[in-house]
């Protein structure tokens, strides 16, 4: 008997150990499964620690630690996405929400290892877009991944300040535009492109994503777009006939697309892929566009143009549905586009920002970019571009005026006439002028706007010389690389040139100035990611955040109160008779869009002198200098079937 219960009491120590085992595998497995299966909870950095390892124990050859990952079955009898094309007939996937799962995407790209690259061109004016498009890119461009943000500037100076995530890179690239007119600007950037390529993105990334300046993010935009080269579907053009499509349609252009030929109608302010697919892109459209140029041709859409037709002969590996870009403003006036993708559009990831292309005002209040337009003579009275009168105007997180004024601009250390911008970071209440005198014979040149042919190399610049106190952004992480990059390797072009001197022919990259600002954790609440303050303006140094950007009008070209109106609606009459495509565009003609050119012809001296000063010709072609038939909606012609 007490044999008996010897071996019952000792099975039942057994047992209670094998029930304290089995408990704490049961909490082991509970919590390893917990993080399984929702990726995204886990910390971006121990996720990359951890394929990282992954990666190093497989290209060691050793074993290969794969996670586990529990999902829902892929439904074969049952399509993601009924109400839409999904795939090419070339076989590439349209991305559409419903079609793909983040998670596994995720966990498959971590174990690449790959870096991101985003360029963004922030030239001359559009810097003022910059800010909003580099939050929102903290919030929903490629989470927990490497990314590498590219900023080609003119004005590295203007770069905003902002705490970067971990795992990221800011880098600031100092170009030069020696272009006067947007559309110029716009298609540098595909040489710009390239020329980095070579220089230094093979180097850095494995992806590129190339996209205006002009936009927000508003939603997720991560892996699934990722792939050898992408385009995206233009939301204004979704569904037409290609016969429809604004392409180039005159053979003389190297940009030309017969009637009869056409998949999609790409949009311009996004596209991607792998960087020696990037290069070829940007590189054969930059060449064509220079064909073009040689032969005294402008493709209708510019780069897009050329976009469209390297596509059609490249079939892009993934093409993004119009969820990638929104364009509201378009759509306002594409009624039946509109009708269609609403129903069909699940989520917004990318809007196009709100630019006002009518002449009524020098700005509008767009979504989180608040202008307010100024007429200052005597007395200073503010009208915004929404109607509202009275007082400066705060919102979101920028902070901008534009107007004339005589005398004391807030915080100018001189007084001088002159149309001025600036804008500053919420938080700030201050303006800094950076004063210049326009009789000096240093702002005579670049500075002051003064007409060039196209494509003339021009002196002068304004980052040097007395100025260069105010050059180089500053804060903390911020790292110059001039120097590591002229004792590195060898640079072909050299620095460029010196104060002064000449610039190289070509559109940047070799020898650029760049300077890198490393994401490090920031102080709890500060990062744009932290759910605190999005501006992440608070510990923003004064120098990169606070500017203004002044134009200078003589007295004699404005008249009182609605002077500045008047002005700029005479620049633009020049400028949209001088540049517009369309004039010569049958498509468009037959479309019913014309040119607005009321003014060209009664242009007197004092108004051509305006036009031959203002220096902010990128500024009003931002406003915009369209205006077609039958819709106040201006840039394109309506696409209606
Ligand atoms: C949303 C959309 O449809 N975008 C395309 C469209 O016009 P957009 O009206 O959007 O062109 P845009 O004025 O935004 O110019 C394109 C981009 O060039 C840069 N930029 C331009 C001017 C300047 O002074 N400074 C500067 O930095 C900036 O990054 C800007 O986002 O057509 C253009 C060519 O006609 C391009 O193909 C754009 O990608
Ligand atoms: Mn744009």
């Amino acid at each position: 008997m007490a044999q008996l219960l010897q071996i019952l009491a000792a099975t039942q120590k057994c047992c209670s150990l094998r029930v304290t085992f089995l408990l704490i595998a049961l909490i082991i497995i509970f919590f390893s499964y917990k993080s399984y299966l929702n990726p995204r909870s886990q910390k971006p950095e121990s996720t990359q620690a951890d394929v990282n390892l992954t990666v190093r124990e497989r290209r060691g050859l050793q074993s290969v630690k794969l996670s586990r990952m529990l999902y829902r079955q892929p439904q074969v009898l049952t399509p993601a996405r009924k109400d839409v094309l999904v795939v090419t007939p070339w076989l590439a996937p349209i991305i559409w929400e419903g079609t793909f799962n983040t998670d596994i995407l995720n966990e498959q790209f971590s174990l690449q290892n790959a870096t991101i690259g985003l360029t963004v061109f922030s030239i001359k004016t559009y810097m003022i877009f910059l800010k909003q498009f580099l939050q929102s890119a903290e919030m929903y461009f490629m989470v927990g991944h490497r990314v590498n943000y590219y900023i080609f500037t003119d004005k590295p100076e203007y770069v905003p300040y902002l705490n970067i995530q971990k795992g990221r890179q800011m880098i600031i690239l100092e170009v030069e535009s020696y272009y006067e007119h947007w559309q110029d600007i716009s298609m540098q950037r595909m040489e710009m492109i390239s020329n980095f390529c070579q220089e230094r993105f093979h180097q850095e990334v494995d992806y590129l994503v190339c996209s205006d300046v002009d936009m927000r993010f508003s939603d997720h935009v991560g892996v699934e777009i990722l792939s050898s080269l992408f385009g995206t579907l233009h939301p204004g053009y979704y569904g037409l006939n290609r016969t429809d499509f604004p392409y180039e349609r005159r053979p003389q252009s190297q940009a030309h697309i017969p009637e009869d030929e056409g998949d999609f109608y790409y949009i311009g302010a996004l596209f991607g892929g792998s960087v020696p697919e990037v290069y070829r892109l940007t590189k054969a459209c930059h060449e064509a566009i220079m064909v073009d140029q040689a032969n005294h041709i402008e493709a209708i859409w510019h780069d897009e143009s050329h976009l469209n037709k390297y596509l059609l002969h490249h079939k892009p590996s993934k093409v993004l549905s119009p969820e990638y870009l929104w364009h509201q403003q378009q759509m306002d006036h594409m009624h039946d586009q509109g009708m269609i993708l609403s129903k069909i559009i699940r989520r917004k990831k990318l809007k196009v920002l709100k630019k006002n292309y009518q002449l009524k005002n020098c700005f509008e209040e767009s979504e989180s970019v608040c202008v307010v337009h100024r007429s200052v003579v005597s007395k200073a009275s503010y009208i915004s571009g929404t109607g509202r009168t009275g007082g400066a105007s705060r919102h979101g997180s920028c902070f901008w005026e534009c107007g004339l004024h005589r005398g004391q601009a807030p915080g100018s250390p001189r007084s001088s006439p002159g149309l001025w911008l600036s804008y500053s970071a919420a938080g700030h209440s201050g303006h800094e002028v950076q004063s210049q005198d326009p009789s000096s014979p240093r702002s005579a040149g670049r500075d002051r706007g003064t007409q060039a042919p196209r494509g003339t190399p021009r002196r002068g610049r304004w980052l040097h010389g007395a100025r260069g106190a105010h050059c180089a952004p500053a804060g903390p992480g911020l790292v110059d690389t001039r120097a590591r990059r002229r004792g590195g390797r060898s640079l072909s072009g050299g620095s460029g040139r010196g104060p002064g001197g000449r610039r190289r022919p070509t559109g940047g990259g070799r020898g650029a100035r760049a300077w890198v600002l490393r994401g490090v954790p920031g102080p709890p609440g500060t990062g744009p990611t932290s759910g605190g303050d999005a501006s992440g303006s608070a510990a923003a140094p004064e120098n990169t955040t606070v500017s203004t950007i002044r134009h200078f009008l003589s007295k004699e070209d404005l008249q009182p109160t609605n002077g500045c109106l008047r002005a700029i609606s005479q620049v633009r009459g020049q400028e949209t008779g001088l540049r517009n495509t369309w004039t010569t565009d049958k498509a468009a003609q037959r479309q019913g869009c014309s040119v607005l050119d009321p003014l060209k012809r009664h242009l007197g001296p004092a108004q051509r002198e305006v036009e031959k000063r203002l220096q902010h010709r990128y500024f009003l072609s931002g406003v915009g200098c369209y205006e077609a038939k039958g819709t106040s909606w201006p840039g394109r012609p309506q696409g209606t079937a």
